[in-house]
C-alpha cells in the first residue's frame, strides 16, 4: 500500500464521525462508485507512529473483526487513513444507550472480542488499548476492533515496556513496566466488568487512586449488582482480572470458558426444555465435551428464539457447574467497591478524559 498523494483526487470527505486523541475521523466517499469510508487524519509531527499503526493493520487486515485499511493518503501535514467505515457506532454509545447488557449479550460481545484478540496475539501484535470506545461496530452490529495506534508487535515470549493504555483499563502489570499480551486480557476483564455491573471496577478521584485501586482493589462479587450475575460470569472476570500473570486467563482459554460456550453455543431454552439433556448434566460423570455436543446438535436443528428469560443466572449455575466441573474459586472479600456508577455519568465525568483517554 504505497502512499498516495491527493486523498481529493478519489475522495470527497465528509461530516465528522468521531475525534479522537490527535484528529479528526471524517465519512469520506469515493468518488467512482460512491462507496463510503472512514477516513482518519493523523499529523505527521508523529510520522513513527503513524508507520506502525499502518503497518500493524495491513498485517492484521483480512480478519472480518479487524477494520480493514483501504488506502492512505499524504499531504504536507499529515498522513490520511482511509477505512472500512463501521456504521453501527462504537460500542461505548450502546453502553451508554442501553446501560447493563444481559449475561447473554455480553457473553457474544466477549466472545467476538477474544476471537480477534486471540488472532492479534496469534500473529504476534498486543493492541493495549482495548476500551469500549475503540471497539465499533458494523451497522449489522458485529463487531470491530479500531485503533491500533498504541499497538505493537512482539516475538514470541518478549516483553514490553513503556506506559501505554487508558487509565482505567489499564493492567497492573503495565504500572510496574514489564508485560506481555496478558494486558489485553485485562481490559477486556474490566470491559466485561462494566458490561455486566454498570460500572468501572477501578475507581478513584485521581489518576493516582485509579492506578493504587488497579494494583491492590481486591473485587467483591458477592454485593450489590452481582446478586444477580450468574457464579460462572463473576468466575470469568475474576480469572481475567487476575493480577498474576501467569495465572490469568489467555484469550484462547477465555473463549473455551463454560459461560462464554454456554451462552454462545448452547441455546439455554433449547437445553432446559430437554429433560433429557438436563438430566444428563447433573450427572457428575458428564463431560463438558459431551453437553457441548448435546448443545450443538441442538441448537443446528432448533429454531427456538434466544430470549430474555434465558438469562437466569440461576439456571446458568446450575446447569453449567455441573455440566464443567470447573471449580469455581470465589473470588476473595474484602473491600467493597465503589458505588456502582452509570456508564454515562462515567464517562461524561471530569475524570473521563482522564480515564478513558490513551496515554
Ligand atoms: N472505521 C471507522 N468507522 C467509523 N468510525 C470510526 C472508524 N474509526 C474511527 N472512528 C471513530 O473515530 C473515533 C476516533 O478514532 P480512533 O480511536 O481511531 O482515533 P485515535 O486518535 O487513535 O483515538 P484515541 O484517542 O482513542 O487514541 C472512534 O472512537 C470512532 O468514533
Amino acid at each position: 500500500m504505497g502512499r498516495k498523494k491527493r486523498l481529493e483526487s478519489e475522495y470527497e470527505l465528509g461530516a465528522e464521525i468521531g475525534q479522537g486523541k490527535f484528529g479528526s475521523v471524517r465519512i469520506c466517499r469515493a468518488k467512482v462508485g460512491g462507496e463510503e469510508f472512514a477516513c482518519k487524519a493523523l499529523p505527521k509531527n508523529g510520522e513513527e507512529t503513524v508507520h506502525r499503526e499502518v503497518e500493524i493493520m495491513q498485517h492484521l487486515s483480512g480478519h472480518p473483526g479487524i477494520v480493514t485499511l483501504k488506502a492512505v493518503f499524504e499531504d504536507a501535514d499529515k498522513f490520511y487513513l482511509v477505512m472500512e467505515l463501521c456504521g453501527g457506532g462504537r460500542l461505548l454509545d450502546e453502553m451508554a444507550r442501553e446501560g447493563k447488557f444481559s449475561e447473554q449479550r455480553a457473553a457474544i460481545v466477549i466472545k467476538d472480542l477474544m476471537s480477534v484478540v486471540k488472532y492479534c496475539h496469534e500473529m504476534g501484535v498486543v493492541h493495549r488499548d482495548i476500551k469500549p470506545e475503540n471497539i465499533l461496530l458494523t451497522k449489522a452490529g458485529k463487531i470491530k476492533l479500531a485503533d491500533f495506534g498504541l499497538a505493537a508487535r512482539v516475538a514470541d515470549g518478549q516483553k514490553l515496556s513503556g506506559i501505554a493504555g487508558s487509565p482505567a483499563y489499564v493492567a497492573p502489570e503495565v504500572l510496574s513496566g514489564c508485560y506481555s499480551e496478558k494486558v489485553d486480557v485485562w481490559g477486556a476483564g474490566v470491559l466485561l466488568h462494566v458490561l455486566l455491573h454498570g460500572s468501572l471496577p477501578f475507581q478513584g478521584g485521581s489518576l493516582d487512586a485509579v492506578f493504587e485501586a488497579i494494583k491492590t482493589v481486591e473485587l467483591d462479587f458477592h454485593s450489590g449488582p452481582w446478586e444477580s450475575i450468574s457464579s460462572l460470569a463473576r468466575d470469568l472476570i475474576s480469572r481475567m482480572l487476575n493480577r498474576d500473570v501467569p495465572s490469568r486467563i489467555t484469550a484462547d482459554e477465555v473463549l473455551s470458558h463454560p459461560w462464554v460456550v454456554f451462552y454462545t453455543e448452547c441455546p439455554l431454552k433449547a437445553v432446559t426444555a430437554n429433560l433429557s439433556i438436563t438430566n444428563d448434566i447433573v450427572a457428575p460423570r458428564i463431560t463438558w465435551d459431551r453437553i457441548r455436543l448435546h448443545c450443538e446438535s441442538i441448537s443446528s436443528d432448533s429454531s427456538s428464539q434466544r430470549s430474555a428469560d434465558q438469562d437466569e443466572c440461576g439456571i446458568v449455575d446450575a446447569l453449567t457447574a455441573a455440566i464443567t466441573n470447573v471449580r469455581i474459586s470465589e473470588p476473595k472479600r474484602s473491600r467493597l467497591c465503589n458505588p456502582a456508577i452509570p456508564i454515562q455519568q462515567e464517562c461524561s465525568s471530569n475524570l473521563k478524559s482522564n480515564l478513558c483517554t490513551a496515554f
